[in-house]
């Protein structure tokens, strides 16, 4: 329930609206509450004496009231749209751009299923239990207690028959309450499960159908979904059980009413027409608190999925700005590490160790290493896509925990290892790393990235979409489409992680000749996994095992690191020989 009290602000914008329905359902019950007293004027002053005129009139009456209640009625529920589906729609969002707060680290230990769950699938919980609770909330206490109340006027004797039904009616009422929350807390869980597979296994289709693994894939889905079908018919069983055992003690105090005004009637205790008013305030009263347990019941449900919700808002970004964070204005490119350390979070065994190295303005600075000795996990420390655990990453002599991250990252394009693509036209792919770019600017940025001849002879030139992930385009194309976008925003550091790894030798080597004239007094740093995408550039360093085991230009490595002596002989005939 505390979670709830979180979601409260998310209410704050609509609160006239918030204010204004259960006024409106205070018209509605309040016409509620007369009728009964009128049907009882209709039976025994009009029909028990004859008296029609006083039938149509009254009866005319109960129709005017129902109309005014209908108005109050639908009011009430047009409000309660508003309401819930408004604040659903701001809290989907505030979940989604917390989100996109969260640091590499918090991606790396959130499934998407599960965010994809918390966006939709709890949203809408939580939204309907507002809906419910603007209409029901108001309606249920007003009507249970308004009931009670022309109960004891009309009848004080078969009022108290209704005190003996409550306990029974409470005690259930508290006994599914007390169940349902951890059974619906486990079913969306489940859910999380179902969508964490699917979502594994549409974005990797292909793979399942190249292992021919659909059969697996198939049972380990049944498998995700059959524990979702049973958590959920469990769940769903107990609130089955509620609404028949409700209306059994509701028939049985219209029986006791019956029984005992009938009696009543009988000794000329009673007229008719207050047992017949009576059984109606009855029913209203035992409807009511029908929809008090019904109510209860959705709210523990949608607490399980309030809880979720907050957890994600509450989560903090491992990576924050500190709050005397600077912006980084004019940054020329310097790079250094001093004595870098950093290990993944929870993880012992450090990736990296004691890197140190500087990189200047207008050098080309190449890191290789064999897979896994921490290529990526170095140039990720860069824009801070992760803290170091020791040391210090500095550009322009300013430790990159001291600026904003945005100010920062304004400085520097990456080029990830995989090159994601979104749905759109090649044009807006590569204007995605700089908005405002000109149409001479798509251009130049795709003929430095050597994809720009390959654009123009497509029947749509930049205008050709883009598949889902970039489906439509090879390996090598996604690849050149993603430098392009990185090169656009002629960023003063330029990290290509193994970009090229797709791309033939030869235009390999055009593009590392384009960059080099088109941002000769940029800092780039290439991560590649091949000698001959290194060979040119000013500084290589090789990484073994997280640690720096060599440095220098391709000539002095080759003469004195074994390391690199290694790989040069491994990939000899790889088309490196004539730059050896
Ligand atoms: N997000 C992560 N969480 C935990 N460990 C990670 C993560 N990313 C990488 N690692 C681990 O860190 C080590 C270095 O990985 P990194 O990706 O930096 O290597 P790399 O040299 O770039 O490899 P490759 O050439 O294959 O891309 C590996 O042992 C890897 O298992």
């Amino acid at each position: 329930m505390k979670s709830f009290r979180e979601l409260i602000p998310f209410l704050r914008p609509y609160r006239l609206a918030v204010f204004m329905a259960p006024l409106l359902m205070l018209v509605e019950v309040a016409m509620d509450l007369m009728q009964p007293r009128l049907l009882e004027q209709i039976v025994d002053r009009g029909i028990a004496q004859g008296n029609m005129r006083l039938v149509i009139q009254t009866g005319l009456l109960m129709v005017g009231l129902a109309l005014v209640g209908a108005v109050g009625g639908v009011g009430n529920t047009f409000l309660a749209v508003r309401i819930a589906h408004r604040s659903g729609a701001d809290l989907r969002d505030a979940l989604f751009a917390r989100v996109l707060d969260f640091s590499f680290g918090n991606l790396d230990r959130l499934e998407t299923g599960q965010l994809v769950t918390r966006l939709t699938n709890d949203v809408t919980q939580v939204q309907e239990v507002v809906l419910i609770l603007v209409r029901i909330l108001v309606r249920a206490p007003l009507l249970l207690v308004g009931s009670l109340i022309m109960g004891v006027l009309t009848s004080p004797r078969l009022a108290l028959l209704l005190l003996a039904l409550s306990p029974f009616i409470l005690g259930l009422l508290f006994w599914v309450i007390a169940r349902a929350h951890p059974l619906f807390a486990a079913v969306q869980e489940r859910l999380d499960r179902v969508n964490t597979v699917m979502q594994e296994n549409l974005a990797g289709v292909r793979v399942v159908k190249a292992f021919v693994r659909s059969a697996y894939e198939q049972t380990r889905f049944g498998q995700a979904n059959d524990a979702l079908r049973d958590q959920t018919i469990q769940a769903m069983q107990l609130m089955a059980l509620v609404m028949p055992l409700m209306m059994l003690f509701v028939n049985l105090g219209v029986v006791g009413v019956i029984w005992f005004g009938g009696r009543m009637v009988v000794g000329g205790q009673l007229a008719v027409g207050q047992i017949i008013a009576f059984v109606n305030y009855l029913l209203q009263a035992l409807f009511s608190l029908m929809m008090v347990g019904m109510l209860l019941v959705r709210v523990s449900r949608a607490a399980a999925s309030a809880d979720r919700i907050v957890e994600v808002l509450h989560s903090q970004p491992d990576i924050q700005d500190r709050p005397d964070a600077g912006d980084l204005a004019q940054v020329q490119g310097q790079i250094c590490f001093e004595d870098v350390t950093f290990s993944y979070n929870g993880q012992a065994q450090p990736v990296l160790q004691e890197i140190r190295f500087s990189a200047s303005p207008g050098e080309t600075v190449a890191i290789l290493g064999a897979t896994g000795s921490g290529k990526s996990s170095l140039v990720h420390l860069i824009p801070r896509f992760y803290d170091v655990k020791a040391g210090r990453v500095l550009v322009d002599g300013v430790d990159v925990r001291q600026v904003r991250q945005a100010s920062l990252r304004r400085h520097i394009s990456v080029a990830l290892q995989e090159a994601v693509l979104f749905t759109g036209t090649i044009r807006d792919n590569i204007r995605y790393g700089c908005p405002d770019a000109s149409e001479e600017e798509v251009i130049a940025a795709a003929k430095a990235a050597q994809i720009h001849d390959f654009i123009v002879q497509l029947p749509e030139g930049y205008d050709t979409r883009v598949g889902q992930r970039g489906v439509n385009l090879s390996g090598g194309q996604k690849q050149r489409i993603a430098i392009a976008r990185a090169l656009i925003r002629r960023p003063a550091i330029l990290i290509l992680d193994d970009s090229t790894s797709a791309v033939d030798v030869e235009t390999e080597a055009c593009i590392q000749e384009a960059l080099a004239s088109a941002m000769a007094n940029h800092t780039r740093i290439i991560i590649a996994q091949r000698i001959s995408s290194v060979v040119a550039a000013d500084k290589i360093i090789v990484l073994d095992n997280g640690r720096i085991c060599g440095m220098g230009t391709h000539q002095e490595l080759l003469a004195t690191n074994p390391i690199y002596q290694e790989i040069y002989t491994s990939q000899l005939g790889n088309g490196v020989k004539q730059h050896g």
